[in-house]
């Protein structure tokens, strides 16, 4: 689906009342980028796919690539959905991507104090929140493939 085809199908889902948030599993050169949360209390210290809420008229890729941006000072493409969403609290849904990275050198500038990038046998060295924990395998995938 192109993205305006994916904009207007999501307006015209009465369903699609959650608010989306975006994860972006950033892989270069065959690893993929782990982010340490920085805050809020209940999720400082666990890592993560960097991203956020898709503003109003946003794709999820539109959103991904901003907050890829905002977050880490890179430009990034979105590459392909992960399987999986998840309820994070009532209206929060999140999605997981994998994306590439095109240009920049990412440094945690907004809601992260460490980064990472991990291989596909180094996956499981960070404490990833609980929803990452579940799309490693496929990421594991996506590294060794790639
Ligand atoms: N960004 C992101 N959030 C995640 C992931 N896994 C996971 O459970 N979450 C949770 C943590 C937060 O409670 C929730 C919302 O994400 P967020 O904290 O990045 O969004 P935000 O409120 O900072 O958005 P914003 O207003 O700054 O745009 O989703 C993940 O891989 N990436």
């Amino acid at each position: 689906m192109d993205e305006a085809m994916e904009r207007s199908a999501a307006a015209a889902d009465p369903a699609a009342e959650n608010r989306i948030v975006v994860g972006g599993a950033l892989i270069h050169r065959g690893r993929v980028l782990a982010a340490r949360r920085s805050r809020p209390a209940e999720v400082a210290g666990r890592w993560e796919f960097p991203g956020g809420k898709a503003e109003p008229g946003e794709t999820e890729t539109e959103a991904l690539e901003r907050e890829l941006m905002e977050e880490l000072g890179v430009r990034a493409r979105a590459l392909t959905r992960l399987p999986g969403a998840w309820l994070v609290r009532p209206g929060l849904e999140l999605r997981l991507w994998a994306a590439e990275l095109l240009s920049g050198e990412p440094r945690p500038l907004l809601e992260h104090d460490e980064l990472r990038w991990l291989g596909a046998a180094e996956l499981a060295d960070v404490d990833w929140l609980d929803h990452d924990r579940e799309v490693l395998p496929e990421v594991a995938r996506l590294l060794t493939t790639a």
